[in-house]
Protein backbone atom coordinates (compact mmCIF):
# COMPACT_ATOMS: atom_id res chain seq x y z
CA UNK A 1 0.00 0.00 0.00
CA UNK A 2 1.35 3.57 -0.80
CA UNK A 3 1.75 6.06 1.39
CA UNK A 4 -1.36 8.28 0.49
CA UNK A 5 -3.28 5.15 -0.07
CA UNK A 6 -3.25 4.67 3.06
CA UNK A 7 -3.30 8.45 4.31
CA UNK A 8 -6.81 8.27 1.79
CA UNK A 9 -8.09 5.29 3.12
CA UNK A 10 -7.53 4.21 6.42
CA UNK A 11 -10.90 3.40 8.43
CA UNK A 12 -11.13 2.20 11.95
CA UNK A 13 -12.32 -1.54 13.11
CA UNK A 14 -14.95 -1.46 15.80
CA UNK A 15 -14.75 -5.00 15.73
CA UNK A 16 -11.84 -7.17 15.91
CA UNK A 17 -11.07 -10.64 16.19
CA UNK A 18 -7.72 -13.00 16.80
CA UNK A 19 -4.93 -13.11 15.96
CA UNK A 20 -3.18 -10.16 17.44
CA UNK A 21 -0.09 -8.40 15.44
CA UNK A 22 2.71 -10.36 15.61
CA UNK A 23 6.43 -9.03 16.89
CA UNK A 24 7.50 -7.87 14.00
CA UNK A 25 3.90 -6.21 13.00
CA UNK A 26 4.23 -4.17 16.54
CA UNK A 27 7.88 -3.75 15.87
CA UNK A 28 7.31 -1.38 13.37
CA UNK A 29 4.10 0.47 14.62
CA UNK A 30 6.84 1.52 17.27
CA UNK A 31 9.18 2.22 14.64
CA UNK A 32 6.03 4.27 13.01
CA UNK A 33 5.45 5.87 16.67
CA UNK A 34 8.86 7.03 16.90
CA UNK A 35 8.80 9.21 13.42
CA UNK A 36 6.00 11.55 15.33
CA UNK A 37 6.83 14.94 15.22
CA UNK A 38 8.65 15.94 18.56
CA UNK A 39 9.72 19.16 19.56
CA UNK A 40 12.97 18.57 21.50
CA UNK A 41 13.09 15.09 20.95
CA UNK A 42 11.36 14.58 24.60
CA UNK A 43 9.23 10.87 23.15
CA UNK A 44 6.76 12.16 25.42
CA UNK A 45 4.56 8.67 24.97
CA UNK A 46 4.98 5.07 25.69
CA UNK A 47 2.78 2.35 24.95
CA UNK A 48 1.40 -0.73 26.95
CA UNK A 49 0.75 -3.92 25.40
CA UNK A 50 -1.96 -5.92 27.10
CA UNK A 51 -3.38 -9.34 25.67
CA UNK A 52 -4.37 -12.93 27.17
CA UNK A 53 -4.98 -12.87 30.56
CA UNK A 54 -4.04 -8.91 30.68
CA UNK A 55 -7.31 -8.34 28.81
CA UNK A 56 -8.99 -9.89 31.28
CA UNK A 57 -7.48 -8.10 34.53
CA UNK A 58 -8.02 -5.11 32.58
CA UNK A 59 -11.75 -5.50 32.69
CA UNK A 60 -11.47 -6.18 36.05
CA UNK A 61 -9.42 -2.94 36.60
CA UNK A 62 -12.38 -1.02 34.49
CA UNK A 63 -14.96 -2.68 36.91
CA UNK A 64 -13.13 -1.27 40.22
CA UNK A 65 -12.81 1.75 39.01
CA UNK A 66 -16.40 2.32 37.69
CA UNK A 67 -17.31 1.07 40.78
CA UNK A 68 -15.01 3.52 42.48
CA UNK A 69 -16.37 6.39 40.53
CA UNK A 70 -20.30 5.45 40.37
CA UNK A 71 -21.17 3.58 42.85
CA UNK A 72 -23.34 0.28 42.66
CA UNK A 73 -23.42 -0.80 39.26
CA UNK A 74 -26.25 -2.75 37.79
CA UNK A 75 -25.30 -5.91 36.57
CA UNK A 76 -25.61 -4.91 32.84
CA UNK A 77 -23.29 -2.27 33.38
CA UNK A 78 -20.50 -4.42 35.38
CA UNK A 79 -20.63 -7.22 32.68
CA UNK A 80 -20.03 -4.29 30.03
CA UNK A 81 -16.87 -3.24 31.72
CA UNK A 82 -15.50 -5.92 32.59
CA UNK A 83 -15.92 -7.01 28.82
CA UNK A 84 -15.02 -4.08 27.35
CA UNK A 85 -11.22 -5.23 26.93
CA UNK A 86 -12.31 -8.37 25.26
CA UNK A 87 -13.39 -6.62 22.11
CA UNK A 88 -9.92 -7.36 20.56
CA UNK A 89 -6.74 -9.99 20.77
CA UNK A 90 -4.82 -7.10 21.87
CA UNK A 91 -4.78 -2.99 23.28
CA UNK A 92 -1.88 -1.03 23.33
CA UNK A 93 -2.91 1.30 26.05
CA UNK A 94 -1.45 4.92 24.53
CA UNK A 95 0.45 6.95 27.67
CA UNK A 96 1.12 10.71 27.15
CA UNK A 97 4.50 11.02 29.48
CA UNK A 98 4.64 14.77 30.12
CA UNK A 99 7.26 17.03 31.84
CA UNK A 100 7.89 20.79 32.82
CA UNK A 101 10.28 21.81 29.89
CA UNK A 102 11.49 25.92 28.73
CA UNK A 103 10.38 25.62 25.45
CA UNK A 104 8.08 22.91 25.22
CA UNK A 105 4.69 23.43 26.51
CA UNK A 106 3.13 20.08 27.90
CA UNK A 107 0.03 20.73 25.48
CA UNK A 108 2.40 20.66 22.58
CA UNK A 109 3.75 17.36 24.47
CA UNK A 110 0.19 15.44 24.40
CA UNK A 111 -0.10 16.67 20.65
CA UNK A 112 2.66 14.58 19.98
CA UNK A 113 2.13 11.45 21.66
CA UNK A 114 -1.86 12.03 19.74
CA UNK A 115 0.78 11.53 16.93
CA UNK A 116 2.58 8.45 17.99
CA UNK A 117 -0.73 7.29 18.61
CA UNK A 118 -2.09 7.71 14.77
CA UNK A 119 1.44 6.31 13.45
CA UNK A 120 0.61 3.11 15.34
CA UNK A 121 -2.26 3.33 14.01
CA UNK A 122 -2.01 3.48 10.16
CA UNK A 123 1.30 1.68 10.39
CA UNK A 124 -1.25 -1.27 11.65
CA UNK A 125 -3.39 -0.63 8.69
CA UNK A 126 -0.15 -0.66 6.55
CA UNK A 127 0.10 -4.07 7.52
CA UNK A 128 -3.35 -5.39 7.01
CA UNK A 129 -3.79 -5.21 10.90
CA UNK A 130 -7.03 -3.74 12.28
CA UNK A 131 -7.24 -0.83 14.60
CA UNK A 132 -9.48 1.48 16.70
CA UNK A 133 -8.33 3.76 19.01
CA UNK A 134 -10.87 4.32 21.98
CA UNK A 135 -11.17 6.45 24.60
CA UNK A 136 -13.98 6.87 26.87
CA UNK A 137 -14.69 7.09 30.62
CA UNK A 138 -11.76 4.36 31.52
CA UNK A 139 -9.55 6.62 29.99
CA UNK A 140 -9.72 9.79 32.49
CA UNK A 141 -10.54 7.44 35.16
CA UNK A 142 -7.42 7.91 38.08
CA UNK A 143 -7.99 4.33 39.50
CA UNK A 144 -7.34 3.42 36.11
CA UNK A 145 -4.36 4.71 35.67
CA UNK A 146 -3.27 4.48 39.05
CA UNK A 147 -4.02 0.35 38.63
CA UNK A 148 -1.51 0.93 35.02
CA UNK A 149 0.90 2.08 37.09
CA UNK A 150 1.33 5.55 35.82
CA UNK A 151 3.30 8.15 37.47
CA UNK A 152 1.94 11.25 38.17
CA UNK A 153 3.23 13.27 34.66
CA UNK A 154 1.72 10.35 32.96
CA UNK A 155 -1.82 9.78 31.32
CA UNK A 156 -3.59 7.85 29.34
CA UNK A 157 -4.43 9.42 25.76
CA UNK A 158 -6.53 6.31 24.42
CA UNK A 159 -6.53 2.50 24.31
CA UNK A 160 -5.77 0.87 20.55
CA UNK A 161 -7.57 -2.04 19.84
CA UNK A 162 -5.97 -4.13 17.78
CA UNK A 163 -6.36 -7.43 15.49
CA UNK A 164 -8.23 -8.63 12.52
CA UNK A 165 -10.84 -6.92 10.79
CA UNK A 166 -14.65 -8.68 10.91
CA UNK A 167 -15.67 -6.12 8.75
CA UNK A 168 -14.33 -3.72 6.17
CA UNK A 169 -15.96 -0.14 6.20
CA UNK A 170 -16.40 1.95 3.33
CA UNK A 171 -14.83 5.29 3.63
CA UNK A 172 -16.67 8.05 3.67
CA UNK A 173 -16.28 11.11 0.91
CA UNK A 174 -14.99 13.48 2.53
CA UNK A 175 -16.08 17.33 2.91
CA UNK A 176 -13.08 19.30 1.93
CA UNK A 177 -14.77 22.47 1.43
CA UNK A 178 -14.90 23.56 4.51
CA UNK A 179 -11.70 22.48 6.01
CA UNK A 180 -9.64 25.32 4.19
CA UNK A 181 -10.26 29.09 4.02
CA UNK A 182 -8.13 32.07 2.30
CA UNK A 183 -6.70 34.04 5.07
CA UNK A 184 -7.05 37.04 5.18
CA UNK A 185 -10.35 36.82 3.29
CA UNK A 186 -10.12 38.72 -0.33
CA UNK A 187 -12.74 41.33 -0.63
CA UNK A 188 -13.99 41.31 -3.54
C1 LIG B 1 -8.53 10.57 21.21
C2 LIG B 1 -9.57 9.73 20.52
C3 LIG B 1 -10.49 9.03 21.28
C4 LIG B 1 -11.49 8.27 20.67
N1 LIG B 1 -12.37 7.57 21.43
C5 LIG B 1 -13.34 6.85 20.85
C6 LIG B 1 -14.25 6.08 21.63
O1 LIG B 1 -14.14 6.01 22.85
N2 LIG B 1 -15.24 5.42 21.00
C7 LIG B 1 -15.38 5.49 19.63
O2 LIG B 1 -16.32 4.88 19.10
N3 LIG B 1 -14.51 6.18 18.87
C8 LIG B 1 -13.50 6.85 19.44
N4 LIG B 1 -12.61 7.55 18.66
C9 LIG B 1 -12.83 7.62 17.21
C10 LIG B 1 -12.42 6.34 16.48
O3 LIG B 1 -11.06 6.04 16.72
C11 LIG B 1 -12.64 6.50 14.97
O4 LIG B 1 -11.80 7.49 14.45
C12 LIG B 1 -14.08 6.82 14.62
O5 LIG B 1 -14.89 5.75 14.99
C13 LIG B 1 -14.26 7.09 13.11
O6 LIG B 1 -13.86 5.99 12.36
P1 LIG B 1 -12.76 6.11 11.21
O7 LIG B 1 -11.43 6.25 11.92
O8 LIG B 1 -12.91 4.86 10.43
O9 LIG B 1 -13.10 7.33 10.42
C14 LIG B 1 -11.58 8.25 19.25
C15 LIG B 1 -10.60 8.93 18.50
C16 LIG B 1 -9.62 9.67 19.12
C17 LIG B 1 -8.58 10.39 18.29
Amino acid sequence: MDALELLLTRTSSPLLQEPAPTADQLELMMKAASRAPDHGSLTPYRFLKVEGEGLRALGELFLTAGRASAGELSEAQATKLRNMPLRAPMILVAVAVTQEHPKVPVSEQVITAGCAAHAVVQAACAQGVGAMWRSGDMAFNPKVAQGLGLAENEQIIGFIYLGQTVKEKTVPEADTARLITDWPILQG
